[in-house]
């Protein structure tokens, strides 16, 4: 007995010194975890201590309101909000507090008093593509934006915008053509979809003088592709050579499903879980890009396709110009690693494969003001940020490209690496494609709706262009209705239906309300422009409002200034709302000279997706029908 029991004893030692190991190791990680979410949860309570006095709905631990968004969509939500909490409200977002300004005169002070943006959500990209994302316009800061907006600012002046209006008109009237013939047909169109690939075609057209060929039904027979050969299919980083004569297509569903599966509201979930633990960032990242899921998998698929083809619009642009090596002046070795296509010191291979050669201009950018190959200023006016060399008056259409090569930062005489350019490039086609076309299509859904003003709109039309007259700049000015159509519409359906500031070193007192220092806060546009305080009729379809001769126009447009704001706030205003009121106005009319649409059955109220920017969620089912004059 003895014996046995020393014997089992004996064996125990051995045994039971790994189990204990094991057990001490797992009580460490134990202890791990807990210090950890210990450490979370104060990090959290501190984080809700400085907004205490800020009132807020109700949040769930770790989820925040996040629940409540994904039910109502965030713009109905923070209507619901600003009801029950007043203007100035918090929310979680996960675990991120966020302050929400949804009244029309705190917004415009926000935004006035704050300068930069802030993406709430973690970004899960990584190396160039992460780093793109924080060189363009949108997401810049400080001395880079002010450097980037004065270099942008030229493309947008008057005299540019004149330029593009002939491109602007080419591709509305391809379109019109296109929708005449499925009214012969008595086929029933996606109107949105067509308006996204003209918007698309308008970009490529005006800034880079290249027909991205979005709207061609069949393959063409004589692509202008980007890259080699028709592409073998589009898997995760698959390059632009592997882009063939469907580009532009691919383009526009590339830029699609930025907007839609980009956020982690509607996208992948490592986004969401980022969302919830922002600290796992680098973790997530690794992971997702190991095992992706099915929306991470589309999204990084779709980053790369728009990464190469900005690379690529680059490459040819130098092609063009004649020196393969002009314009990289940084010479950084920002790109390389980028599946072998794009590699070396910044520089981008010299027309790679032929591609980018292929890349045809769309017509002669003789007059762009072009020295060496870059569009450069014609004569001096003062840009909008101060602090950097006043920009160019004009530039031809297509000079885009040439403008951000020239840029270069007045204390340092640093221009852009190739990088920061494709940041550029990808900003333009991003922000200046969907935007247009969401705006385009509410308008159509409001005037399908509203026979009144569809009437009247086309009287207009009538009146000032005729049957079949193009639209002159002279003939925008004198289309009223038309424009006050589209911001009743941008009114009612915002495409940026928010923006967003972050709140610098110093406290920012909004509405008697402080906001500490890094608050980040969202500046919710939709909310003030249905806010009933400010707009009569408020869920009606009013164009008149907007017209200065109607008698509703003080009493709305006038009553809070800076009330109507599709396109935000302050010095970070959308830096291309002339050239996108421009495109919708032109568009419209040349659209509706020739046809008016019939809503198909069942669309009605137009279901929404509030996502990056507010859309139709399923399109917008038209039957294009024939204008008899
Ligand atoms: C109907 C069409 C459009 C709408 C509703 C719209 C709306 C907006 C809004 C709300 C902002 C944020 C402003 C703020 O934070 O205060 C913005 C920024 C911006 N938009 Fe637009 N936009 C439109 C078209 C365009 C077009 C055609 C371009 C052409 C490139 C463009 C380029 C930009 C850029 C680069 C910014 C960032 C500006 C900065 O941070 O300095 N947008 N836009």
């Amino acid at each position: 007995m003895m014996a046995g029991s020393l014997g089992v004893s004996a064996l125990a030692g051995p045994l039971a010194a790994p189990a204990s190991l094991a057990a001490a190791l797992l009580a460490a990680v134990a202890a791990l975890l807990l210090l950890a979410a210990l450490a979370l949860v104060v990090k959290d309570a501190a984080a809700w201590w400085r907004l205490r006095r800020i009132p807020g709905p109700p949040s769930l631990p770790l989820l925040g309101c996040i629940p409540q968004i994904l039910r109502r969509g965030g713009p109905f939500f923070f209507r619901d909000c600003a009801g029950r909490y007043g203007p100035v409200f918090k929310v979680a977002l996960g675990r991120t507090w966020t302050v929400v300004v949804a009244d029309a005169e705190l917004a415009r002070q926000a935004g006035q008093k704050l300068r930069n943006h802030v993406i709430i959500e973690p970004n899960l990209m990584r190396t160039w593509i992460l780093d793109m994302d924080q060189y363009g316009l949108f997401q810049a800061k400080d001395a880079h934006w002010r450097l980037v907006r004065s270099s942008w600012q030229p493309a947008f002046s008057s005299a540019s915008l004149s330029g593009y209006l002939p491109r602007m008109m080419d591709c509305a009237e391809a379109l019109a053509g296109r929708l005449a013939g499925r009214a012969a047909g008595a086929g029933r169109v996606d109107l949105w979809r067509e308006l996204g690939a003209m918007t698309l075609q308008v970009v490529g057209s005006t800034a880079y003088g290249v027909d991205f060929q979005t709207t061609g039904e069949e393959p063409q027979p004589q692509p202008q592709p980007l890259g080699q050969e028709e592409g073998q299919g589009r898997g995760v980083g698959k390059g632009a050579q592997q882009q063939g004569p469907h580009f532009g297509k691919r383009l526009a569903q590339a830029a699609g499903d930025i907007f839609r599966v980009g956020s982690a509201f509607h996208g992948s979930r490592y986004q969401r879980v980022a969302m919830l633990f922002p600290e796992l960032r680098r973790p997530l990242s690794a992971l997702a890009h190991a095992l992706p899921d099915r929306p991470f998998a589309r999204l990084v698929e779709s980053r790369m396709y728009l990464f190469h083809a900005c690379m690529d619009l680059i490459t040819a642009w130098k092609g063009r110009t004649g020196d393969p090596k002009e314009g990289s002046s940084n010479g950084s070795d920002d790109v390389r690693g980028a599946n072998g296509h794009h590699q070396g010191n910044g520089h981008v291979n010299g027309a790679a494969g032929g591609g980018a050669a292929a890349l045809a201009p769309i017509g002669p950018v003789e007059d762009s003001g072009q020295v060496e190959g870059r569009a450069v200023p014609k004569g001096a006016a003062k840009g909008d940020v101060p602090g950097v060399d006043p920009p160019a008056p004009s530039v031809s259409p297509g000079s885009f490209l040439g403008l951000m090569l020239a840029a270069r930062d007045k204390a340092t005489g640093q221009g852009l690496t190739d990088l920061q350019v494709a940041a550029q490039v990808s900003t333009f086609i991003l922000a200046g494609y969907e935007t247009t076309a969401n705006a385009l299509t509410f308008a159509v859904y409001c005037l399908a709706t509203n026979p009144e003003a569809e009437a009247r709109l086309i009287a207009e039309v009538d009146s000032v262009l005729g049957p079949d007259r193009l639209p002159t700049e002279a003939d925008l000015s004198r289309l009223v209705y038309t424009e006050a159509v589209i911001n009743e519409a941008m009114r009612l359906f915002p495409p940026a239906h928010a923006t967003t500031r972050i709140v610098g070193e110093e406290p920012v007192e909004i509405g008697g309300v402080t906001l500490p220092p890094a608050t980040p806060v969202i500046l919710a546009i939709m909310t003030a422009h249905t806010d009933p305080r400010v707009w009569p009729r408020v869920d009606d379809f009013v164009p008149e409002r907007f017209m200065p001769t109607s008698p509703l126009y003080p009493e709305v447009c006038a009553k809070v200034p800076g009330a109507h704001a599709p396109f935000g706030y302050g010095s970070r205003m959308c830096i291309g709302w002339k050239f996108a009121l421009m495109e919708a106005k032109a568009v419209l009319a040349i659209l509706y000279q020739r046809l008016r649409f019939e809503m198909e059955p069942g669309q009605g109220p137009l279901p929404l997706a509030t996502a990056l920017t507010l859309a139709p969620r399923d399109g917008l089912w038209v039957r294009p029908v024939l204008r008899s004059h």
